[in-house]
């Protein structure tokens, strides 16, 4: 089977600031892998890059064995909420419906038949339908959150890329995206930045420590050995209960 994700020797400068150096990481199908580290660690560069959104320096990506520009489409990605422009009008049907849209789209596209059940679909399975009409600034961060997984599943991805889905959530909702989130890595890969302990020792399948170069990749929390310098005690903590 192609492996999800083949990074080869991935480095990621922004003039002369390095961010990601050196990385080299398979991402199996199927596998929850999630990506964690400190601040500034090039976390986020990372996903922008195996989302084409900036360029490798050097190195190569591939996805489900192919280049990047052949599988457009086969990847969600659900932002973190501070990126998102909130107070952008849209209802949260559109807003799932605007996921459907090719990426390539003339000045006029009339959504099908065939879009239309894929959203009522989304809306049910994220248990979000009582919201459709609604205004997307009006929602909770929870609720948010939903209609963000639904638009990135709403073009039926094989491999889902999330940027710290639980951060800022109350409890109840961290609890509601951990169960969407886990019933999901039944059906697909999923590669997320998160500092989410919960999240990370309940569900992830690999995790990777990242500071620039991969400092740890396993699939157990780590133990005081590694310097990762970041949350190590909570980590420990959690790891020996
Ligand atoms: N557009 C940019 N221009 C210049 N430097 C950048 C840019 N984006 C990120 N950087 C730098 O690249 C490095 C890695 O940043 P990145 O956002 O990828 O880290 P991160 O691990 O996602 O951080 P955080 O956990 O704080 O979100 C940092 O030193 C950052 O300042």
């Amino acid at each position: 089977m192609e492996k999800a994700l083949r990074l080869s020797e991935v480095t990621i400068n922004y003039h002369t600031q390095i961010a990601v150096q050196n990385v080299s990481l398979t991402v199996d199908q199927g596998e929850f892998l999630v990506i964690t580290g400190p601040n500034g660690g090039g976390k986020s560069s990372l996903i922008k890059a195996i989302l084409s959104l900036i360029p490798v320096t050097k190195g190569t990506i591939e996805i489900l064995g192919k280049q990047q520009s052949e599988v457009k489409g086969k990847i969600g990605y659900v932002p973190q909420q501070t990126h998102f422009d909130h107070s952008f009008p849209i209802t949260v049907r559109d807003a799932i419906l605007m996921g459907r849209l090719p990426s390539k789209i003339g000045w006029f596209y009339r959504y099908s038949q065939t879009d239309h059940e894929v959203v009522n679909d989304l809306l049910e399975q994220m248990n979000i339908a009582g919201l459709a009409k609604r205004q997307l600034n009006e929602l909770s961060g929870g609720q948010k959150q939903k209609v963000l997984i639904a638009r990135a599943l709403s073009s039926k991805p094989e491999v889902l890329i999330l940027d710290e889905p639980t951060a800022s959530l109350d409890v109840k909702a961290k609890a509601q995206i951990y169960d969407i989130l886990k019933t999901l890595s039944q059906s697909m890969t999923i590669v997320m930045i998160s500092h989410d302990e919960q999240l990370i020792a309940r569900y992830a399948s690999t995790i990777v420590f990242l500071n620039k170069e991969i400092l740890y990749k396993g699939t157990e929390l780590p133990h005081s050995p590694f310097n990762l310098g970041f949350g190590l005690s909570s980590m420990e903590a959690l790891h020996e209960h």
